[in-house]
């Protein structure tokens, strides 16, 4: 998908290139579109605040995604442009909490063909479907087999708006070209029975395949993903625990690939912990930590804890030894008489269990819970009360999504705490006002650096995506955030600056893979430069 030779309506329709009412006059005469269009010009601007006004007319945010999800289809630099430049209202309606609605209903709102279904169905035949596939270049992939999409469960094919979202906020956050990204879903079947009933869904209706044949379908899709695209970059998104952790293994370094809910999410929870700890005088050895959550975003998070841990000075032992894991059995020991799954064990502590949470803060006495087990509302007044009479400063981060999974909001945190409390969350919460002072609740979402990861990743050609990427992408975004954010409670920098994030994750993953090996490319003479002169920006070309 190089340049093109379209004309006219053929142009106009072509969503990927046409400008809609921008071509000027002399591009009319010489493209053949006078008379196709209303007489007179529009800029990129007039574009962007007509579509504004139309899109600010929809009573309700689904309402909104679908007019957003038709403008991409008709003009995909618009889209962008208007994402990029009104990007907090925005990103809400392209992502979560949006998104989980959009996945939910997919099957009966498709009406725009975008990214690559494959099914295991298609097995034996995955490298000639890519050969189907308008782009002839692809950087960033991200897939999913649609089993865990964000809180919400098994949501087979439906799934597909997460890879759609995230290649979205890839382009829009750090300038990744939309004509270099595949958002891939895997058809395995799936285990919801209200999608397996519905005359509508648009999967295979089977139960979940797995083990040999799923592990073959993962392998071929890999194999003929880098023949064609050596270079690329995977991102694995909402996979099974089931499945997760084991591809990541698998993967990691045969490929330059991660896993967003493992590594990006816990790049991003850590970054919070240093902005606490700049809000709080304090230093990350000090923390004692409970995970409401066991699962692929408790303990990808807790591991690079662990990492900061010793970073700041704790043996490994030490640090591990302070952090707990809470999942849906209770309180992760070794005591429990259950066999804990391998990415538990790290953090399984040689004590009696608790089946109930506020008994283990009572037990433990943390200074800091952190929701990620998409349990609605897990987070009561009682238990914020309770973190509140142990710490001066609680950390209480509900970072399960969309909103309707949140472990508490904003507003409770901030009043139950009495203004006290140190928070984050997932999806987005407006700002709080209580006893006259406002506290700006900033995402702990892993929006915030996977974009700038991936964008480093695809510009040093990194072998492989190593765990040192994720920690330095935690610093910097912590040291972007100003002393005036921590003022208003804010743990991360204004989604405003998200370019400037991703454009500096991306500098220092380039540094470092420099430094370490990984980079497969010559040093560039200025590596902002560089980065700065590869970041796609939504304009006429
Ligand atoms: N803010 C962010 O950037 C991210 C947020 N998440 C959110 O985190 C949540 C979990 O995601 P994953 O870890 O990938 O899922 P997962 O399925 O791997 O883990 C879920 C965990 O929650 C535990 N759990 C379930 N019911 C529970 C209960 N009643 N009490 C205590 N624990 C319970 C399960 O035992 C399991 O350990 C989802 O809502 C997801 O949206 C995930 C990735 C990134
Ligand atoms: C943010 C994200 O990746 C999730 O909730 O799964
Ligand atoms: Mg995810």
């Amino acid at each position: 998908m190089g340049a093109h030779n379209l004309t006219g309506t053929t142009l106009l329709q072509n969503g990927v290139y046409s400008k809609g009412t921008a071509y000027s006059e002399e591009e009319r005469a010489a493209l053949h579109l006078k008379g196709l269009l209303p007489p007179v010009p529009a800029t990129i601007s007039m574009q962007v605040e007509a579509m504004m006004e139309q899109l600010r007319a929809f009573d309700t945010p689904f309402q909104k995604a679908l007019f957003l999800d038709g403008l991409r289809s008709s003009n995909e630099t618009l889209y962008f442009r208007l994402l990029l430049e009104h990007i907090e209202e925005v990103l809400p309606l392209v992502y979560t909490p949006t998104v989980g609605e959009v996945c939910q209903k997919f099957s009966h709102l498709f009406r725009f063909a975008k990214g690559l279904y494959l099914s295991i169905e298609d097995k034996g035949h995955v490298s000639e479907i890519l050969e189907n596939l308008p782009q002839e270049a692809v950087d960033m992939i991200v897939v999913t087999d649609g089993q865990r999409i964000l809180g919400l469960g098994d949501l087979g094919i439906n799934g597909m708006g997460i890879p759609v979202g995230k290649l979205a906020l890839y382009t829009a956050c750090a300038g990744v070209d939309p004509r270099r990204t595949l958002p891939v879903i895997l058809d395995v079947g799936t285990n919801t029975e209200r999608y397996l009933n519905d005359p509508l869904y648009l999967g295979h209706k089977h139960p979940r395949v797995s083990g040999q044949e799923y592990d073959d379908f993962i392998e071929e899709f890999f194999q003929s993903v880098y023949k064609k695209w050596p270079k690329c970059v995977v991102q694995f998104e909402d996979f099974g625990n089931n499945h997760a952790f084991d591809l990541l293994a698998r993967y990691r370094s045969r490929y330059c690939c991660y896993n967003d809910d493992i590594q990006g999410t816990a790049s991003i929870v850590v970054s919070g912990f240093f902005s606490a700890m700049r809000a709080k005088k304090s230093k990350l050895s000090n923390e004692k930590i409970l995970f409401l959550g066991a699962g692929e975003a408790a303990t990808g998070v807790a591991g690079l804890i662990a990492d900061a841990m010793v970073e700041d000075g704790l043996s490994r032992e030490d640090a591990l030894a302070r952090l707990y894991l809470f999942d849906s059995k209770g309180l992760v020991t070794t005591t429990r008489g259950d066999t804990l799954a391998a990415h538990k064990l790290p953090f399984a502590k040689d004590i009696p269990s608790v089946k109930d949470f506020e008994e283990a803060i009572r037990t433990l006495r943390p200074t800091a819970i952190v929701g990620l087990s998409a349990q609605s509302g897990a987070f009561t007044e009682s238990i914020v009360k309770a973190m509140t009479e142990i710490n001066e400063r609680p950390i209480v981060f509900a970072l399960s999504n969309p909103t309707s999974k949140a472990e508490c909001t904003a507003e409770q945190a901030y009043t139950w705490s009495d203004g006290k409390v140190l928070f984050s969350c997932g999806s987005p919460f407006d700002p709080v006002t209580y006893k006259g002072k406002t506290y700006v609740p900033r995402q702990g979402n892993n929006s915030y650096v996977f974009p700038g990861i991936g964008l480093g990743a695809i510009l040093a050609q990194c072998k492989e995506i190593t765990q040192e990427v994720f920690l330095s992408a935690a610093h910097t975004c912590a040291d972007m955030v100003t002393e005036d954010d921590l003022a208003h409670g804010s743990l991360y920098p204004s989604l405003t600056r998200v370019r400037e994030i991703s454009h500096l994750v991306a500098v220092n993953i380039i540094k470092l893979a420099l430094a370490t090996g990984q980079a497969q490319i010559e040093a560039p003479a200025d590596i902002e430069k560089f980065v700065t002169d590869n970041m796609y920006t939504p304009d006429y070309e």
